[in-house]
């Protein structure tokens, strides 16, 4: 596009006289030029000012670690660089949003404010601020659902004003209110005008002149976990180039009648094929991906009924953790949370306490499995569900018996995907303390036993364990078995160069269990509670495989 549609500082001055009004997009999560019906609205007959700020909260920046960081400014390159390509920006500033809207509104008379909603009731502070001060400032806010594929609002009233309590009601209730919208269709950036800013009004506003480095915000590579093995590289475009790859995989497993392969046989070793990060920032739509899968299905399977909640079964999950904490601003916590159980795990002065976390964030304790997971998030952000589950139940009801609190922290931290609502979910769920049979914890995977089922050559420990690299296969998993002759051939002494185990599964694992128990008599009764519907549900979201319940991957009491 040429320079002609960007309008000058003296014109934007000038809009009253001119008949387009001026819009500000204000990108948080939607990342992305496709289907994002707020950009769509802002773009519309309107001088364009897309804009993001970097506020220390939007899009999880509150506590975040240098990967996450340097994905989410890799989206914001993407973004720019698409815009540029249309002949606007992307606006990225520093500050707080009404403080931001307050220049833009004295520089520019802006009359629009559209963005989409941020549904977890962690934005609500922010988004109402914003709200209040756009109505007393006579700016129209318009805002669009689609970062999920229902509106967790009409969700929660069609199921009678209360979040659906498990997965399979959820199901039931979004199967009332009907399929979820299909994408809308692209911007035409030929038909768009998009404004300049005033150089009077850029110190004001914290105008990054370009996309900033993680290092320029304070953000450096941790030295023991740089080097990662897997780049997982932000923005709209790789994440459209991986939808394709994706949908190609599935195309094959369509037509070969193997559904999920992702979940049937999950590969801790094979190239990253995981969309979550680029729907966490939205640089993918959540919509896109949705109707793409079943498009591709109901194509292959004409005439078949589709199967609209098994081939995209994980990403419903994704949407009933968000429906969950929509009106629950504690939902990341154990005390204040209405859904959480208050279980006594062990209490912050215990020394044990400090020792054991660490050992379990620095991936050192002594159980390979573990340690390569905890290694890898680190390292890369990314770790597959299973590889999640596993460190997760080791944590808390599993063997550690560690507040999930502590463990929603640190994955908050490192992980590339990390949502609020759905990192928070899942650790209550893998916990025990809710969205399960009221402290019922029949499943825990074994750290030992899991970890060789899914990676029996021990390929994925090498990886990220280089202490235990020339170990013996039979060994990897249990190195504390191993005869000191074989730790001297190996060239790693267990307890020198590798910790030894810092708990004994079996006997802490039971302890556990009978503690659990011992909670759940100690209750008068079952007060309704979100939980699995059935052992079915279990499996499938624990990802284990159909013959793990014969001790080897999972005790079961
Ligand atoms: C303790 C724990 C914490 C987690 N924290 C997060 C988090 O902060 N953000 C996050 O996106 N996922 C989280 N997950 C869920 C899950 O591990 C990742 O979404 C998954 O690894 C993504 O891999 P994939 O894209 O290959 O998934 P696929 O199987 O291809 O699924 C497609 C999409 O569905 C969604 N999805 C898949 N599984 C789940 C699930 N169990 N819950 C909710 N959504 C799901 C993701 O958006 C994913 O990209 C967590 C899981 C556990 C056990």
């Amino acid at each position: 596009m040429s320079m002609e549609n960007i309008i000058t500082e003296t014109e934007a001055m000038d809009l009253d006289t001119q008949e387009k009004q001026v819009s500000v997009h204000w990108f948080r999560h939607g990342l992305r030029l496709h289907d994002n019906p707020a950009l769509f609205e802002a773009s519309k007959n309107s001088i364009l000012y897309p804009v993001f700020i970097l506020d220390g909260e939007t899009a999880g920046t509150m506590h975040i670690g240098y990967n996450r960081f340097k994905f989410l400014l890799e989206c914001l390159s993407d973004l720019d660089r698409q815009l540029r390509s249309h002949g606007g920006r992307l606006f990225i500033m520093q500050g707080s949003p009404v403080t931001i809207f307050e220049t833009l509104k004295r520089k520019l008379n802006f009359t629009k404010l559209c963005f989409e909603q941020d549904c977890e009731a962690l934005w609500r502070k922010r988004d109402k601020k914003v709200r209040k001060w756009c109505a007393s400032n006579d700016v129209e806010v318009r805002e669009f659902v689609s970062h999920t594929l229902w509106d967790p609002e009409i969700v929660i009233k069609t199921n009678g004003n209360v979040p659906p309590l498990t997965y399979k009601m959820y199901l039931h209730t979004v199967s009332c209110i009907g399929l979820p919208p299909r994408p809308i269709e692209d911007i035409d950036f030929t038909q768009v005008t998009f404004g300049s800013l005033p150089d009077s009004c850029r110190n004001e506003l914290g105008l990054f002149e370009s996309v900033p480095k993680p290092e320029q915000m304070g953000k450096y590579p941790e030295p023991d976990f740089s080097n990662p093995l897997i780049r997982w590289v932000g923005g709209e475009t790789e994440a459209l180039i991986k939808l394709n790859e994706r949908l190609s995989q599935e195309i094959e497993s369509f037509k070969s009648g193997v559904y999920l392969s992702n979940q049937v046989s999950p590969d801790l070793t094979g190239p990253p094929t995981s969309q979550s990060a680029a729907l966490k920032f939205g640089c993918l739509s959540v919509r896109r991906f949705y109707w793409s899968l079943h498009d591709h299905f109901n194509n292959i399977h004409e005439g078949r009924p589709p199967s609209h909640y098994n081939i995209t079964g994980q990403l419903i999950w994704r949407e009933y953790f968000y429906t969950m904490s929509a009106n629950n601003p504690f939902y990341d916590q154990m005390e204040k949370n209405p859904i959480c159980l208050n279980i006594p795990w062990v209490p912050d002065s215990d020394p044990k306490k400090v020792k054991y976390l660490n050992a379990w964030k620095n991936g050192q304790t002594g159980y390979p499995f573990i340690d390569a997971v905890m290694r890898q998030l680190r390292r890369e952000g990314w770790v597959h569900h299973v590889a999640r589950n596993a460190v997760a139940c080791f944590l808390t009801r599993g063997d550690l018996w560690i507040n999930w609190e502590d463990g929603v922290q640190h994955f908050f931290y490192y992980l590339l995907d990390a949502d609020w609502s759905v990192n928070a979910g899942n650790w209550m769920w893998v916990s025990s303390s809710a969205f399960e049979q009221l402290l019922d914890c029949t499943y825990c995977v074994c750290p030992v036993n899991f970890g060789r089922r899914l990676d029996p050559d021990g390929i994925y420990i090498k990886r990220y364990v280089p202490e235990l690299r020339q170990f013996p296969i039979e060994y990897i998993y249990e190195p504390w078995k191993a005869p000191l002759e074989i730790q001297e051939k190996a060239n790693c002494i267990i307890s020198k160069d590798y910790p030894e185990r810092i708990v004994n599964h079996v006997q802490a694992s039971l302890a556990n269990k009978q503690k659990m128990l011992e909670i759940r008599n100690s209750l008068l009764e079952e007060t309704p509670h979100c939980r699995p519907a059935d052992t079915e549900e279990v499996y499938q979201f624990m990802m284990f495989p159909e013959n793990c319940n014969d001790h080897l991957c999972a005790n079961i009491f």
